[in-house]
This record gives structure tokens, sequence and C-alpha cells, in this order.
């Protein structure tokens, strides 16, 4: 029996996360919720022949409490698309004006209605909104460092498809040899491509420097281009639902005793999770996207990062810029929640 909640669900993210989650048969209960739809969005998913029972949340008005906690208790999986997306022009930290509190209010009903459930964060700017989480958690004793993640795959999901073109190599013999580390945004997003001996050599003798540097430019601003693309109607949608559910996917295999694939990253509390406290002393900043293993419960096991994963110097070099934005992204979540009290 898992129950699954989506907050944000009837948006562009959240329509097709809620479809990939009623087809996966593990799910015994998907319950929506939004602030506009979500009854719409549960009926129209209820007529899928799967065995997940969709249930609609929406308040009447804006003194109803009941829908969001109706929609929260008893999950055991909660997920957070909920928010405005970018504009051509924007960058993602452009958002934590509307985000921060759309996410610190629908997290404070997570700890009132459902705090033992494991929280994935999508809404942007992810480097902060899962410290503004975290922190809402702490304010009410409930915060498990290991139950919270800020869903960074579509990075990793980006950085498979762009290698696959580049290398002209099968992309399914991709998933599992890269991954991508650090944060979500522009140079916080670090892709490391010579974790593997097998893909190392493939890249080493087929991408140029020039190439390579392409390559980690397109991973680090996929973002923008869909935004681009979109030209003001929103940001990536069907690919990031696509990666919300294939972490997602990835937790409910743990849960479930299924294969579990090992290097999927999400940016995480670094010293609550077993590995995480040495790391974060020496990289110097808390939060950071490293890849996890996830125990029966999924929950975070533990941190699968080691210095081979960094094994070479421009990885080490953008680790090292990556982590002067995630400092001030970090504080700034930390600062919206306890205001001058740090
Ligand atoms: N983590 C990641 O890799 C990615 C994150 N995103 C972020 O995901 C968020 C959602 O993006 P889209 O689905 O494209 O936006 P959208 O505008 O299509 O959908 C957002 C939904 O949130 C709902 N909403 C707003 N306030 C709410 C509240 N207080 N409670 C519940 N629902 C509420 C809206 O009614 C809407 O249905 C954005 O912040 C975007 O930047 C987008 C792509 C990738
Ligand atoms: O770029 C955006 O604003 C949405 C996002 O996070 C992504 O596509 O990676």
């Amino acid at each position: 029996m898992v129950k699954v909640t989506i907050a944000g669900a009837a948006g562009g993210i959240g329509q097709t996360l809620s479809l990939l989650c009623k087809l996966n048969p593990d799910i015994t209960e998907l319950s929506l919720y939004d602030i506009a739809n979500a009854e719409g969005v549960a009926v129209d998913l209820s007529h899928v022949n799967s065995p997940a029972r969709a249930t609609g949340h929406q308040p009447r008005d804006k003194s109803d409490q009941d829908a969001l906690k109706n929609s929260l208790i008893g999950s055991d999986i909660v997920i957070i698309p909920a928010g405005v997306p970018r504009k051509p022009g924007m960058t993602r930290q452009d958002l934590f004006k509307i985000n921060a509190g759309i996410v610190r209010s629908l997290v404070g009903a997570v700890a009132k209605y459902c705090p033992e459930a494991l929280l994935l964060i999508i809404s942007n700017p992810v480097n902060s909104t899962v410290v503004i989480a975290a922190e809402e958690l702490k304010k009410n004793n409930c915060f498990n460092p290991r139950k919270l993640f800020g869903v960074t795959t579509l990075d990793l999901v980006r950085a498979e498809t762009f290698l696959s073109y580049e290398l002209n190599y099968p992309v399914e013999d991709i998933r599992g040899k890269i991954t991508v580390v650090g944060g979500h945004s522009g140079d916080t997003i670090v892709p490391l491509i010579h974790i593997n001996t097998e893909i190392s050599k493939i890249v080493s003798s087929k991408l140029s420097p020039e190439r390579l540097e392409n390559f980690i430019h397109r991973v680090q601003y996929g973002g923008d281009e869909v935004v681009q693309a979109k030209s003001g109607k929103g940001s990536a949608t069907l690919s990031m639902a696509y990666a919300g559910y294939r972490f997602t996917e990835t937790i409910l295999n743990a849960i479930t005793g299924k294969e579990n694939k090992a290097l999927e990253p999400a940016y995480i509390y670094l010293p609550g999770v077993p590995g995480g406290e040495e790391l974060s002393r020496k990289l110097g900043v808390e939060y950071f996207a490293v890849p996890i293993e996830f125990d029966n419960k999924g929950e975070a096991k533990r941190i699968i990062f080691n210095n081979n994963f960094i094994s070479k110097n421009y990885e080490a070099q953008m680790i090292e810029i990556a982590k002067k934005s995630l400092t001030k992204s970090i504080v700034q979540g930390q600062l919206f929640v306890n205001g001058s009290k740090l």
C-alpha cells in the first residue's frame, strides 16, 4: 500500500507526472492536490485502467485547509511541483519570490499531516526550495534529512541523452555510467562523465575538448534551451515529468525490493545522510546533489560518491564554481524561513 501525493498536480509537470504515477502498479492511491483543476485531472485519470485510485483535492476558497489536509493524510511520498515556471530572460533564482512561499506553506502542511512522508521537491529554484523545506521541517521538529530530496534527475537525463547523441552510443548503455552532481542551475550543474572506464575511454577517443565543452554547457543550460523554445509558454514539463517519475520509481523500487539503480542523484542535506558529513566538510557546503543508495523504506541509505568520481581537473574546477553559487542560494533559503536568526 503506497499513497503518493502530488502538490501542483494540475500543472504542466504535475499532469504528466500524475499520469506516469497512475501507471505504476505499486501505487495504490494517487492523491492530486492543486489550487485549481485538481478534481478534473483526478476524474480524467481515474478512467485509466490501472490499480491506483486517483483522488482530487482543491480548496473551495483561500480559507479552506481541508483539501490540502485530506490530500496529505496517510501519504508515503509527497512530490511538490507547485509554483511558477520561468519565462525567457529569467533565472531560476528569479522564481524565489513566488515559489519560496508556496513551497514553505506546502511543506508546513506536510509537517502537520504526514510528517513521516518522503518529500521530493521539484519547484524551482531547487537550490533554495529544498533548504526552505528543510528549515520548515526543522521548525516543526520533523526534519529527517534521509527523507528530503531535491529532484535533479532531469540534469542526469539530459546528460545521458546528449552524451549518447555526441558519442553515437546507445543511451540505455550510458545509464548508470555517468552522473551529475552539485545543484540545479547553470554552473551549479556538474556532469561527471569519467566515473566509468568504458565511457571514459570512448569520450577520450571520440570527443574533442571543444565538443566536450559544448556537451557540458548544454547539460548546464538545457533548461534555458526549453524556456527559449517555448517562448514564454513555460519551461520543461514533459522531460521533467519523466525525470520526476524516474526518481519516484527508483524510490518505489527500493521500497518494494526491486532492482535499485544506485547512481540516481538528488540534492540533499549532506550532513544528515550516512557518508555525507565528511563530504560536506570537504566540500564546504551543506547541500549538494550526489548519487544515493536507498533503503527498503525509500530513505537515503548512503551517499555513493568518492574521489574517483572527480577524475579530471576540469571537473574539480566545476565543483569549486558550483559551490560558490550554491552557498548563496542555501543562505537565501535559510534566511527566508529563519529571518535574521541564523
Ligand atoms: N527540478 C527540476 O528539474 C525542474 C523544476 N521545474 C519547476 O517546477 C515548477 C512547476 O513547473 P510547471 O509544472 O511547468 O508549472 P505550471 O505553472 O504549469 O504548474 C504549476 C502548478 O502549480 C499550481 N500551484 C500554484 N500554487 C500552488 C499551491 N500553493 N499549492 C498547490 N498548487 C499550486 C498551479 O495551479 C499549477 O497547476 C516550476 O517552479 C518550475 O521551475 C521545472 C522543470 C524542471
Ligand atoms: O529551466 C527551468 O526553469 C526549468 C528547469 O529547471 C529545467 O528545465 O531544468
